[in-house]
């Protein structure tokens, strides 16, 4: 059995966790906290891997928490810059098990999503131009949501590796209706109740247009994303930091 703590409990996305460990039956729900509940409740004895979803603002706190507390963590918690990450890398190598510890972080557990992301890579070479819009509930405290901002990142990096250049834009006045540019990629949130979380990346080209879609329309989708993560760091996946769900997946 694998000992499950959660981290962020009583959030959307925590009492989901909480209620697919109590259905694995290759699970135990060890602790469940929230706010104002002692971290260092959570150790070897009682837990295998952590599973952190709180929010932005004090995700890297609790992950450093847990660090010392020597138990693996799986973070769904978004906010994360290359200063925090570089953060979490450090605390490994200063940590009790710096050798084995293993710290998973994912912006996005949906199959459909994580899939849109990786197909987005792909596409990025072939085409003039690119843009990434996000719309999500409008409970969400951060925007431009974790996904996008990867996205964008991962569309980055393949149109500098293929020597693409910018994208062409000529717009003379903007109020902010262009979005925030993430890596020269233009990121747009839409927050409107109704919504989950659902993403579209735009490619065009003159006279053609590619749009990759993903939609979670319920926060069961991220589940079984979630366990596969929990399953993987108690079993093969490798110590350190990995970062994105596709690094378990047959890509
Ligand atoms: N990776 C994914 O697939 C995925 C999917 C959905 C949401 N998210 C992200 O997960 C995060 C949580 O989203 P949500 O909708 O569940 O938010 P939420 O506001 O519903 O839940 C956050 C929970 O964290 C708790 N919390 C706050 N501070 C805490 C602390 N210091 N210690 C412990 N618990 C604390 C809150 O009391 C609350 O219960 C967000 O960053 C969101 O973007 C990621
Ligand atoms: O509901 C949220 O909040 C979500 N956050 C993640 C993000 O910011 O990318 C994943 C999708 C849902």
């Amino acid at each position: 059995m694998i000992q499950v703590s959660v981290v962020g409990a009583k959030g959307r996305m925590g009492s989901h966790v909480v209620d697919a460990v109590n259905g694995a039956e290759d699970m135990q729900l060890a602790l469940a906290l929230d706010a104002g509940d002692d971290l260092t409740r959570i150790e070897p004895a009682n837990t295998d891997v952590v599973v952190e979803f709180t929010v932005p603002s004090v995700s890297l706190g609790n992950v450093l928490a847990l660090i010392a507390q020597g138990v693996d963590i799986v973070v769904g918690t978004t906010g994360w810059t290359d200063e925090k990450l570089a953060q979490v890398r450090k605390a490994i190598a200063d940590g009790p098990r710096p050798d084995t510890q293993k710290v998973f972080i994912a912006p996005n557990f949906a199959i459909s999503a994580v899939l849109a992301d990786y197909f987005a890579t792909k596409a990025a070479k072939y085409f003039e131009s690119a843009e990434v819009i996000e719309l999500h509930h409008p409970n969400k405290v951060d925007a431009p949501s974790g996904t996008a901002i990867h996205t964008a990142h991962g569309i980055a990096e393949a149109r500098k590796a293929a020597g693409l250049g910018e994208v062409p834009d000529n717009t003379e006045t903007d109020g902010g209706s262009r979005g925030q540019v993430v890596d020269g990629i233009h990121v747009h949130a839409v927050r409107l109740r109704g919504l989950n979380a659902h993403e579209e990346v735009l490619f065009g080209n003159a006279g053609e247009q590619l749009t990759i879609r993903a939609d979670s329309f319920d926060r069961g989708s991220f589940m079984p994303g979630v366990l596969l993560a929990v399953r993987k760091l108690a079993a093969d996946a490798p110590a350190g930091l990995t970062i994105g769900l596709d690094n378990f997946l047959d890509l």
